[in-house]
């Protein structure tokens, strides 16, 4: 029996192939950044070639570093940066615009049309989604209003539209299969998450055509095996989903009101509902989980645009660290930061805000702030954006949280953790395997081909590295965040078009 797992996570900045072995261990990994475009303030891209080239890059890779013949490879799952939006030509298999990305702000004209004629309230019912220029939908429209010749050659069924698991999809299978899971489709606000198929009156709404659509799919299934030429064996593909919802598979989270926050690029919270899709009143989103063993579960979702970025922005364009690790060193060189508060609304807010018009913003500034202040004021900012959608992720669920379980890159951040802990008065629990993105997508895709059993077996697996409990007095606690409620403010409806 074939020995491992593949794992394909592709990230918005990076790049990763990582093969775990049956105790979900960590065999080898392969990663690789690539290059953000951004073409105007607000609009960000990617090349999706540099995807795909990147990805299949890492596979190989990954799979030549642990000295692994390809044949002992059971299968392959696809975890991916979500909503991020592709078009390409059916025949030549080329990308017709860059990609567009989740991040991206170029569509909030069309999103406050749709709010302005009240069709917004009908896609929440339907999405689950709040109307934002984050999701997919509206950046196929620009796509094909803008892109010279797109509608004319959509109507005829000569493009395809994928988010990045779909693209995945495609090349691996070297062109032959068109396909997207049930909790990527959730993202795009054009799937009907309570029937389970792309929405006509949303698709009407948007002039989108639906043969350019990936056919839904359950999130751990055989979609296709690779060609042959890529690994020398064809190897069955067989889970994807979107990363956020691989991250709460790979925590196992299974039970309803059980919850993970991921620290990446941006920072997502997701807490499991079951079969159940709850709606949310405190400005979170309702998304599928996933698709698996014949049925479908639901997700209540807080969305952070910004959080590793922002410690990437203090890297390379504020240049004030040389790494990312390096920011915990000077956050703990002082004992606060003096005042000041970093909202890093750089693409706007997600929730519970929903501004696309706000902006970053430092205040609080005195003589006496020195680069280590605002260096750990930029770390409290992913601490205190947690905070918010947790506080909305309770109200919503009418669950306490006991623990909150952590992953992503930044968890790797002891002094974040720590005030994560104390800003929400709730034990933070970090894994052994933080990687638990890649590890859920590696779950689906062995769940579907019997190298493992069931859930059962792979939560067993699961196993805390270490727990961070709350130590900060309650009155310090609430002031700190009061004044985060008061930064934030300052931040909201910025931009003007
Ligand atoms: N020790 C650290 N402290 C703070 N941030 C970190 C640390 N290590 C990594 N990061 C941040 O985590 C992000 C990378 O995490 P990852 O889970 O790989 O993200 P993604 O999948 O979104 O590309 C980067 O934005 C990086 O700045
Ligand atoms: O690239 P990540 O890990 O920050 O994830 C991006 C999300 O999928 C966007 O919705």
């Amino acid at each position: 029996m074939a020995r491992y797992v593949m794992a394909l996570d592709q990230g918005t900045t990076s790049s990763r192939a990582i093969l775990f072995d049956h105790s979900g261990r960590i065999v080898s990994v392969a990663n690789k950044e690539f290059t953000q475009i951004y073409p105007k303030p607000g609009w960000v891209e990617h090349d999706p070639m540099e995807i795909w080239g990147s990805q299949i890059g890492v596979a190989q890779e990954a799979i030549r570093k642990a000295g692994v013949d390809p044949s002992d490879i059971a299968a392959i799952g696809i975890t991916n940066q979500r909503e991020t939006t592709i078009v390409w030509d059916k025949n030549t298999g080329k990308p017709i615009y860059n990609a567009i990305v989740w991040q991206c702000r170029r569509t909030a004209a069309i999103c406050d049309a749709l709010k302005a004629s009240g069709f917004d309230k009908k896609i929440t019912e339907k999405t689950g989604l709040i109307v934002d220029a984050y999701f997919s939908g509206t950046k196929i429209k620009w796509i094909l209003d803008n892109v010279e010749g797109a509608r004319e050659k959509a109507e005829k069924g000569e493009l395809l539209f994928g988010n990045v698991d779909s693209w995945l999809i495609w090349n691996l299978t070297g062109g032959k299969v068109h396909v997207t899971d049930y909790s990527n489709a959730s993202r795009t606000m054009l799937f009907n998450i309570h029937e389970l198929k792309w929405d006509q009156d949303i698709l009407k709404e948007l002039n989108i055509p639906e043969k350019m659509l990936p056919t839904p799919m359950p999130s751990s299934h055989v979609y296709g095996v690779t060609d042959k030429e890529l690994f020398g064996v064809e190897i069955p593909i067989a889970g994807a989903a979107g990363d956020q919802q691989a991250a709460l598979f790979g925590q196992a989270c299974y039970k309803p009101g059980m919850a993970k926050n991921t620290y990446g690029t941006g920072c997502f919270m997701l807490m499991n509902t079951g079969e159940k899709a709850v709606p949310s009143h405190n400005g979170l989103l309702t998304t599928i989980a996933w698709g698996i063993d014949g049925k479908v579960e639901y997700a209540l979702e807080g969305s952070i645009f910004i959080a590793g970025a922002a410690i990437q922005w203090l890297r390379d364009e504020l240049r004030i660290i040389d790494n990312s690790p390096q920011s915990e060193e000077y956050a703990t060189k002082v004992e606060d930061t003096a005042g000041v508060y970093v909202v890093p609304a750089f693409v706007g807010l997600g929730a519970p805000y929903w501004d696309m018009y706000a902006r970053g913003t430092i205040v609080g500034l005195t003589r006496g702030a020195k680069r280590e202040h605002l260096i750990r004021a930029t770390l409290e900012s992913l601490a205190y954006q947690t905070r918010d959608v947790l506080e909305a992720m309770q109200e919503d669920s009418g669950i306490n949280l006991a623990a909150l379980k952590v992953d992503g890159g930044a968890c790797a951040n002891n002094f974040l953790m720590q005030f994560q802990a104390d800003i929400l008065g709730v034990p933070v629990d970090r894994p052994q395997v933080i990687e638990t993105t890649a590890l859920g997508a590696a779950y689906l895709a062995g769940l579907a081909t019997g190298f493992w059993k069931d859930k059962d077996e792979i939560a067993a697996n699961w196993n805390v590295d270490r727990q961070f409990k709350p130590s900060m007095d309650e009155e310090k606690k609430e002031k700190l965040y009061k004044g985060w409620k008061k930064a934030v403010e300052r931040s909201l409806n910025w931009a003007e078009e």
